[in-house]
Formats: structure tokens, C-alpha cells, sequence
């Protein structure tokens, strides 16, 4: 924290940049405090609040996470069933774990390190409900952090990864918090305890669509990062004889090989162009929203829900591919995979599960459509909806970005519509309009991904046709675009053609140009991972690292195992002695030896 006082970081990327610098291994304990909990108190607190306990954060006199999920609830937010009653005699709320599935259950560094919380809970007041509302909640002692009486909190045990992050589970018992504990911007219980509703129920959520918004940037950085390694390792080691009595082989020669990475190159840097897109169009609609301009809302609400799915699925996916493409050594923990697949897979489930969080998309998609048949105008994001299904690909041999884009919006409308049309069937057949819904929900799944694969695509596009970019960076950068593109389509070609919207020829033209771009990108490829200037102290990888001496960071990291630090284990005085002492009593076995 004095650090980046001495060293002048004042924004939260260039903080949050340095944090994970810091602590490149393992995920600070503080990422929750720092990304979720004092931002939250910044955008639903009121101002008096805000003054009074963002100060507190910033400067860690006060460590707080996030607790909204519970033993029996985390997606459905309506279901929680932490209480938090209103007691206008002593004005204070006292909140309660009413059932064993109430207990708060993951909220992240809640164990052992946090000496508040922000809790979502169900807001009672003149025995009324109205639904759920953040509670700043102190739940150690200030002087000696000891839990506060009222309170069970302990550690959930074991993890896939997040090993650095303390996810606890707690218990209230009755625990009485002041009224003014309440985060009060958008909604307030008043002295008498009378309610306030907010202009709209789902601003209490903002702090989830912050971190989704987030956790975008954390897909590009992940993948990135298992891309240098993959990359850099891919470009030393030598495997086989591409040529019959040849030298060995540098593995990234094999066109197999350059299938496996170049494609997760490029996605690395359209997920970058498409994390600085989401963040831009965060902070235009957050301020509006602030404003109380909440036009927008569900439009952010629907892309920072499908591009926090999206990204997270597909990084998660391409860093195993990047583990996978470097053989044994990717197994080990010395290549630094392992660990960077360990902590971001998690982001497919925490922040919203990705299925539930594309159908919170696919639900605004759905009414999107539905306006556009009726001829009402759309956001520019999905005019794409009103596509002339009827119209065929123009694409040449050259694959220009104008017939890419055209492709996939082609692609996403279509698929957006078969969604839609497959729901209103279901209700024509008298289907309640909810299993209408559920009915078709596969199939909204699958448009979803095209709408949001649609965006990175057109956003990258876009970028390259506006920024003003020197002739040879951006011809290497339209050769990411295209075969992020290209490799797009050849891997969905399915969805791309069932209505013939290419023809044979285009088919063949794609499957030819995205082998040509592999070739074109080649000699570029150390260029390009290193050009994310990551350092070794952050990779954390005997196979990545920038000097290429694997082989002998490999032996060294080998030679620091703990296992080496006696030569015989005690496992064989223990074990193996005994038992090898018991089988050679035995006669027969004796005999033979
Ligand atoms: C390098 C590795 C990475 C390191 C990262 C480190 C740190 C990063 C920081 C944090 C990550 C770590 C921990 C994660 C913390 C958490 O997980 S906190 C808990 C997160 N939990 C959730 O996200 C719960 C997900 N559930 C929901 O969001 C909602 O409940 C739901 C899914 C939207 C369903 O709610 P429901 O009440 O049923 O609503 P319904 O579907 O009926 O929708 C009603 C209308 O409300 C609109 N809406 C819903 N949510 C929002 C929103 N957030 N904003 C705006 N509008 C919203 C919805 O669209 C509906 O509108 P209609 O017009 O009626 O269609
Ligand atoms: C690493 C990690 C850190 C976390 N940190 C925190 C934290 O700091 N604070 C916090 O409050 N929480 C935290 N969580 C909890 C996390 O937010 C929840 O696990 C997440 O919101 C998913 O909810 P769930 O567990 O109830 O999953 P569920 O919703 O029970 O998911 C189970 C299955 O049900 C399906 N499903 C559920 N609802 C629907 C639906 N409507 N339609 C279709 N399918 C559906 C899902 O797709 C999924 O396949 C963390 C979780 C993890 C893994």
C-alpha cells in the first residue's frame, strides 16, 4: 500500500496492475477488498457514507469483502435468505442465519484475513420484505481481531485453486449493525422505518456488474499469459524430424502446433481490444446510471453478463490447449499453467455462472428481437438483429473485414431468430410463458455466444479501420484480426452455413486462408507474446521465460523440490523397509529372489 503511495499509483488499474505483480503466484487476499468491497461502498453508498468509509479502505484501516452467497444460494439472488430486520426501538438491523442453507458460504477472504463485510441480505421493516439490500457488517474486533460475538465464521476448506484468497463461510445470530449500516445511495429505511425504494430494484446489483466488467481484462490476461509461455516454449523446443534425417524440429514449425496457439494469439489480443471496449462503455453507462440516466442499464447489464461468460470460457479453454501444446513439462507446476488455469476457471462460476449469465443475455436479446420485428429502433450494438436473412456472403479470396463482419452479424441474427421463433412456437403451443422459455433456452445458449463472438470481432475490426497505427504493425495486427476471424468460422462452420449463407467455393476459400495465415504469423510470434511485455517475476515459468534457458531452469526448479532435500524419505523406514522385510520372510518369495 505505502509502495504505491512512494511510487504515485492513483488509478485502481494501475494499483491493481502492481498488485498483481506483487503477488504474481498466488491472488492477493486483498483482490476482494480492493476490486469488489471498496468500490461497492464508493457506488451504493451515499455520500455522507462514502466519505466516511471509502477513506477507511483505501487505507486499509478497514479490510472488507463481498458476502452475498449462501450454503443454499448464489445464483439466485431473490432466494437468499440472510434476514435483515429492522428494530426502529434501538434503531438498528439485526441480521440472522434463519437456516443451515442461509449461512453465507465463499465469500472470499471472510475466514481469516476481513474485519468487515458487505452483506446482501432480505430487508424486513414494519414486517414488511423488500428484498435484498448491502449491510456493512463488522465482523472482527478492531484492536485484536478476534470474531465478534453473534458470529461463526470459519474456512471452507480446500479448493481447485484460489489457494491465496481465504473463502469462508459465516453464521449470524441475532447481530445487531447501526441503521446507518444500511447502503443507503439508491434505497433507505428511515428513522421510523419507513422504506425508500429505489428508482430500480437491480442498482443494488452494480457492484456484480463492476466485476464482471473486470473479470473480462482477467480473461486476456490469463490467456495472454499462458500464450508467452506456450509461444516461447513452442519456438525452443526441438521435437522429431520434420525433415527425414534432418535436424529436430522447433514444435512451432508443426502446422499442428501453430492450429493450437496462433489462433489463441490472436484471441489474446482481440480479448484485450474487447476488454478495453466493455471498460469504455462501463464507465459511459455507470456514469449515466450515477446520474440517474438508467436508459442503458439493461444493455450493460446484457453485455458485461454474455462478454464475462464468453471470454472466461474460451480463456479457460485455450489455456488448457496452451498447457496440452507443451507436452510433460506443461503438467508441472514449473511451467506456470497449471496455476493460471487453477485460479481463472473459477470465473466461469463466481460473478454469475456462465449459463445463467448468457441467459440474462439471451433475455435481452429476445426482447430486442421481438422490438426489431416491430420495426422499433435497437441500441447500435444489436441493429445487427434486422439483418436481410435472405442475403448471401460477397466474401472473396482476400477475406476482407467487410465480409467477415458481415458474417458473423449474419450468423448471430439468424441464430437469435431460430431462438426466438422456437420460444413463440412453444407458446403458440400453449406453453405457460415461462416453460416457453426453457424450452428454448439451448438453443438462445448458442446465439448468445455468436452475439457476443459478433462483438470482439466487429470491435477489433473497428479499432484497426480508427486508430491510427503505423503500416507494419498493422498489417501484423490485420493478420491477428482475420485469423481470429477466419478460425472462427472454420471452427463453427456449421452455424455459418446452415441457412447457405456460403457457398462451397467461400468454404474452401476460408479453410485455405486460415493454414496461409498461420504461415504469415510465424515470424512473428515471439514478436507478438513478447510484445505483452510480461516479466518472468510474473509468469512464474521455467518455459516461458524471456531468456529461453529452459532446460536448465527446468533442472534447477526440480533440484528445489522439497522431496530432494533428504535422500531416503522417511516413507521407507516407515513403510518400505517393513514391507519388504515381510514379503522376504516368506519362503517362496525368498527362493525366487
Ligand atoms: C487471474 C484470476 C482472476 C483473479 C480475480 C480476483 C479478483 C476479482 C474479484 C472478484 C472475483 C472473486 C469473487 C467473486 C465474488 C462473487 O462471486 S460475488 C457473488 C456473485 N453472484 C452473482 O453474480 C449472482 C448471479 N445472479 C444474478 O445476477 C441474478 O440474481 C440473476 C441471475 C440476474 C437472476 O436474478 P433474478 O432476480 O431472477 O432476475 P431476473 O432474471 O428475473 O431478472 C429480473 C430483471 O432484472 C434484470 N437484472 C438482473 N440483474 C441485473 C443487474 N445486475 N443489472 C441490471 N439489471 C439486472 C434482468 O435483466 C431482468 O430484467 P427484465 O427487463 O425483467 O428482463
Ligand atoms: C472461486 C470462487 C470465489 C467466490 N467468491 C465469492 C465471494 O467473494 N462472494 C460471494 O458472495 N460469492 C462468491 N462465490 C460464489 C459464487 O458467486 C457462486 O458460486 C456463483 O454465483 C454461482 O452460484 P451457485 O454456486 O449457486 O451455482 P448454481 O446456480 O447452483 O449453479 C449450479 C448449476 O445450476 C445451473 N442454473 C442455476 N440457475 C439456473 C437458471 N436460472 N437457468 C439455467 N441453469 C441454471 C447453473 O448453470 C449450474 O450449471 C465464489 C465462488 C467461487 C467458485
Amino acid at each position: 500500500m505505502d509502495r504505491m503511495e512512494e511510487l504515485g499509483f492513483r488509478s485502481e488499474t494501475d494499483r491493481q496492475i502492481f498488485r498483481e505483480a506483487a503477488a504474481p503466484v498466488e491472488l492477493s487476499p486483498f483482490g476482494l477488498h480492493s476490486g469488489m468491497f471498496v468500490p461497492t461502498l464508493e457506488r451504493q453508498g451515499t455520500p455522507e457514507q462514502s466519505r466516511k468509509w471509502v477513506p477507511l479502505g483505501k487505507s486499509f484501516k478497514m479490510i472488507g469483502t463481498y458476502a452475498q452467497t449462501e450454503l443454499g444460494h448464489g445464483t439466485f439472488i431473490r432466494g437468499l435468505e440472510t434476514t435483515a430486520t429492522f428494530d426502529p426501538e434501538t434503531q438498528e438491523f439485526i441480521l440472522d442465519s434463519p437456516t443451515l442453507s442461509s449461512i453465507k458460504y465463499w465469500p472470499g477472504n471472510v475466514a481469516k484475513t476481513v474485519n468487515h463485510c458487505l452483506v446482501m441480505a432480505q430487508l424486513y421493516t414494519q414486517g414488511k420484505c423488500h428484498g435484498t439490500h448491502l449491510f456493512l457488517v463488522q465482523v472482527r474486533n478492531m484492536e485484536d481481531h478476534t470474531i465478534m460475538p453473534g458470529l461463526e465464521i470459519g474456512d471452507i476448506g480446500p479448493k481447485l485453486g484460489f489457494d491465496g484468497v481465504d473463502n469462508g463461510f459465516m453464521r449470524f445470530n441475532k447481530y445487531r449493525i447501526p441503521r446507518m449500516n444500511m447502503l443507503m445511495r439508491y434505497a433507505k429505511v428511515l428513522e421510523n422505518g419507513d422504506y425508500i425504494k429505489p428508482k430500480n430494484a437491480k442498482l443494488t446489483y452494480g457492484a456484480m456488474v463492476m466485476i464482471r466488467v473486470f473479470i473480462v481484462m482477467d480473461a486476456f490476461k490469463t490467456l495472454s499469459r499462458a500464450a508467452v509461455i506456450a509461444v516461447r516454449y513452442s519456438a525452443v523446443r526441438r521435437q522429431s524430424e520434420l525433415r527425414p534425417g534432418g535436424e529436430e524440429a522447433q514444435v512451432m514449425d508443426y502446422q499442428t502446433q501453430q492450429y493450437k496457439l496462433f489462433p489463441l494469439l490472436a484471441t489474446s489480443y482481440a480479448f484485450l481490444l474487447a476488454a478495453e471496449g466493455m471498460s469504455q462503455i462501463y464507465a459511459k453507462i455507470s456514469s449515466d446510471i450515477e446520474r440517474g440516466n438508467l436508459e442503458d442499464m439493461p444493455q450493460l447489464h446484457a453485455l458485461a453478463c454474455g462478454l464475462k461468460a464468453f471470454c472466461t470460457w474460451v480463456a479457460c479453454e485455450g489455456i488448457e490447449v496452451c498447457r496440452m501444446s507443451c507436452g510433460g513439462h506443461g503438467y508441472s507446476h514449473a511451467s506456470g499453467i497449471p496455476k493460471i488455469y487453477a485460479n481463472i476457471v473459477g470465473a466461469c462460476t463466481y460473478e454469475g455462472e456462465n449459463t445463467v449469465m448468457m441467459l440474462q443475455t439471451a433475455r435481452y436479446l429476445s426482447k430486442c428481437y421481438i422490438r426489431g420485428q416491430r420495426g422499433e429502433s435497437l441500441p447500435e450494438l444489436i441493429q445487427y438483429l434486422t439483418t436481410d436473412l435472405n442475403v448471401k456472403s460477397t466474401l472473396g479470396e482476400d477475406c476482407s473485414f467487410e465480409s467477415l463482419v458481415a458474417a458473423y452479424s449474419h450468423r448471430a441474427a439468424r441464430m437469435v431468430a431460430v431462438a426466438c421463433k422456437l420460444q413463440q412456437t412453444n407458446k403458440k403451443k400453449g406453453m405457460a410463458g415461462h416453460d416457453a422459455w426453457n424450452k428454448s433456452t439451448v438453443p438462445f445458449i448458442a446465439a448468445t455466444k455468436a452475439h457476443c463472438h459478433l462483438f470482439i470481432v466487429r470491435n477489433f475490426v473497428t479499432i484497426l479501420s480508427q486508430k491510427k497505427i503505423d503500416p507494419a504493425t498493422h498489417n501484423v495486427l490485420s493478420q491477428l484480426c482475420t485469423l481470429y476471424a477466419v478460425y472462427g468460422i472454420v471452427e463453427n462452420m456449421g452455424e455459418f452455413m446452415q441457412d447457405g449463407y456460403f457457398n462451397q467455393d467461400q468454404v474452401s476459400i476460408l479453410n485455405r486462408k486460415v493454414l496461409a495465415l498461420l504461415e504469415d504469423i510465424r515470424p512473428n510470434a515471439v514478436a507478438l507474446v513478447d510484445a505483452f511485455d510480461y516479466p518472468d517475476h510474473l509468469l512464474q515459468s521455467c518455459l516461458g521465460r524471456y531468456d529461453g534457458q529452459v532446460y536448465e531452469a527446468l533442472y534447477e526448479y526440480s533440484k528445489s523440490s522439497p522431496l530432494n532435500n533428504t535422500d531416503i524419505h522417511s516413507s521407507y523406514y516407515n513403510y518400505i523397509r517393513p514391507m519388504m522385510q515381510k514379503r522376504s520372510e516368506s519362503k517362496n518369495i525368498s527362493a525366487k529372489l
